[in-house]
């Protein structure tokens, strides 16, 4: 028997959700485990046949107050507490009539949940949990003695850690014991949250998210990595089952959740649509009739970068898609899900992950963006803007046609998504050539222009967008010199009228929107 195995003779059981609770509690009964327990709880175990001892009895007091001061007891929190091998704290103990509790089985009022479906104040305010969080801090901090639980997946691990050690072993409390830290800092840091209100500064902020996944590395070999689930509920990667193909790979989830939001940007009433995504830019995005088109579209934009992409489609993916995918070679494809004539393609690529997101996140919804600074953090809203249509200005002599007006309004919505300087080329609803992370506006034009050079077939009279202002004509001429017909870019610049004279001169008409998408 190793020196910190604890036996386990009195268990408190007091849980919010109840899954597993009798096999537990019938496992616990079975070693001659004695049970306590609250209300709801007690009453379940009781119905089952179990012999179990009420909150009240052993404090001698009712749960009051509608249930805020049930277990906020000293023999509760003492039996918790006491140090068992502290001749002090037994002999207080016994003074006081407080038996020892050696294991806590305690999970939480749902306020994430309650939050989530958007209950009333008052409502919200009662799934505050004030004992259960108390029991679970005392037991944790008293792991050298006592074990806590709380999460009904780890209660099959308790039993076969008493089948198997008689006991639980220190190193096992240990890891229970910081599994429950973490959810009570979970727990207040949403609470805290929640009272913020959408507040865009509030004085204090907590990052909390559960472990997904450790990562063979980060970015590069020599750095280490993990993947969290945490904040809002958003379709995407981190949300996503991944149906098939090698581990996700730093890098790869990075790029998919690139791929994904601008996928994301083309709601399913546009039509089909997909994006290419290579280092966290896309390389050619496109529309189609339907996702075999719009993938066809945008592999021609740029195929020599396209080759090891990220793949990603508003819609489900259908077999004749994933025929044509699964002739390139590709990291990943992801989708809000795929029927079963696709999953047997791509089964045949086994290396090649499938990710289903189970839905599409909605472009426009509000949310918040996180980038860390040497010694802090920024946070801001995600880009959800959308330029008001309405307000839409032509600024140029020519107005653009109707099809010019569809493509502008396309390349705009790529142009959110490729960081800047953003310029990308666009004809026929797919991208033609797409500049970006350029430090000069006019690189960032003269690559998009190449790329669309170097297509198989390239385009006569493309659209151009560009994700803030030409401070100088010198974009915008290099992009007419490119055979751009029609611009569509925020306006604003000092020299704005430079630059409408000169997209006048070239015959061009221009749109401004009066809304810029940086994005670094
Ligand atoms: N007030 C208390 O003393 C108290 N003690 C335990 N609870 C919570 O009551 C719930 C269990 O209650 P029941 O067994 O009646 O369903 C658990 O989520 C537990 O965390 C409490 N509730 C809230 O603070």
């Amino acid at each position: 028997m190793t020196q910190d195995l604890r036996p386990i003779r009195r268990a408190l059981l007091s849980v919010s959700d109840k899954a597993g609770l009798l096999e537990l509690a019938t496992g616990l009964a079975a070693r001659g485990v004695a049970l306590v327990s609250t209300g709801n709880s007690a009453g379940m175990l009781r119905e089952a046949g179990l012999d179990v001892t009420e909150v009240a009895e052993v404090t001698g007091s009712p749960e009051m107050l509608g249930g805020r001061v049930k277990t906020l007891h000293p023999r509760i929190h003492g039996g918790i507490l006491g140090k068992r091998g502290d001749a002090g704290h037994v002999a207080e103990m016994e003074a006081h009539g407080i038996a020892p509790i050696d294991l806590v089985v305690v999970n939480l009022y749902p306020f994430e949940a309650t939050v989530a479906r958007g209950a009333g104040f008052e409502e919200t305010v009662e799934q505050i949990d004030v004992g259960g969080p108390a029991m679970i801090r005392a037991a944790a901090k008293n792991h050298a003695d006592v074990a806590v639980l709380t999460d009904p997946a780890d209660y099959p691990a308790l039993l076969a850690e008493l089948e198997a050690q008689g006991g639980t072993t220190g190193a096992f409390r240990r890891g229970l014991a910081r599994k429950a830290f973490a959810r009570t800092a979970e727990y207040d840091a949403a609470i805290s949250g929640w009272m913020a209100g959408g507040e865009a500064a509030p004085g204090f902020r907590a990052l909390t998210g559960r472990l997904v996944q450790t990562l063979r590395y980060g970015e590069n070999p020599h750095q280490r990595a993990a993947f969290y689930r945490g904040g809002e509920a958003r379709a995407g990667v981190a949300t996503a089952m991944q149906v098939q193909g090698k581990e996700l790979s730093y890098n790869n989830i990075a790029d998919t959740d690139a791929a994904y939001e601008l996928a994301a940007e083309f709601p399913a009433g546009d039509g089909p649509a997909c994006v290419i995504v290579k280092h966290a830019n896309p390389c050619g995005v496109a529309t189609g009739a339907t996702l075999a088109e719009a993938y066809g579209k945008a592999l021609a934009c740029d195929p020599v970068s396209a080759f090891g992409g990220i793949v990603a489609l508003n819609r489900p993916l259908d077999a004749e898609a994933a025929e044509a995918i699964a002739k390139v070679f590709t990291e990943v494809v992801i989708a809000p899900d795929a029927d079963e004539g696709a999953r047997e393609v791509l089964a045949r690529k086994g290396n090649l992950r499938l990710l289903l997101a189970g839905g599409l996140p909605e472009a426009v919804a509000p949310g918040l963006m996180w980038k860390q600074v040497a010694g802090g953090f920024l946070v801001q809203d995600r880009d959800a803007g959308v330029p008001d249509m309405g307000k839409l200005r032509v600024v140029t002599r020519r107005a653009p046609t109707e099809e010019e007006m569809r493509d502008l309004l396309f390349a705009w919505r790529v142009a959110k998504h490729v960081k800047s300087n953003a310029i990308v080329l666009a004809k026929g609803g797919a991208t033609v050539g797409i500049g970006a992370g350029q430090m000069s506006r006019v690189d960032s034009v003269r690559i998009a222009a190449r790329k669309m050079g170097e297509m198989a077939a390239p385009p006569a009279g493309p659209v151009v967008a560009s994700d803030a202002f030409f401070p100088f004509a010198d974009g915008l001429l290099a992009a007419a010199e490119a055979g751009a017909v029609a611009a569509i870019q925020p306006g604003g610049s000092m020299r704005d009228a430079e630059v409408i004279a000169a997209a006048d001169a070239a015959g061009m008409a221009m749109v401004f929107t009066d809304m810029r998408h940086f994005r670094h």
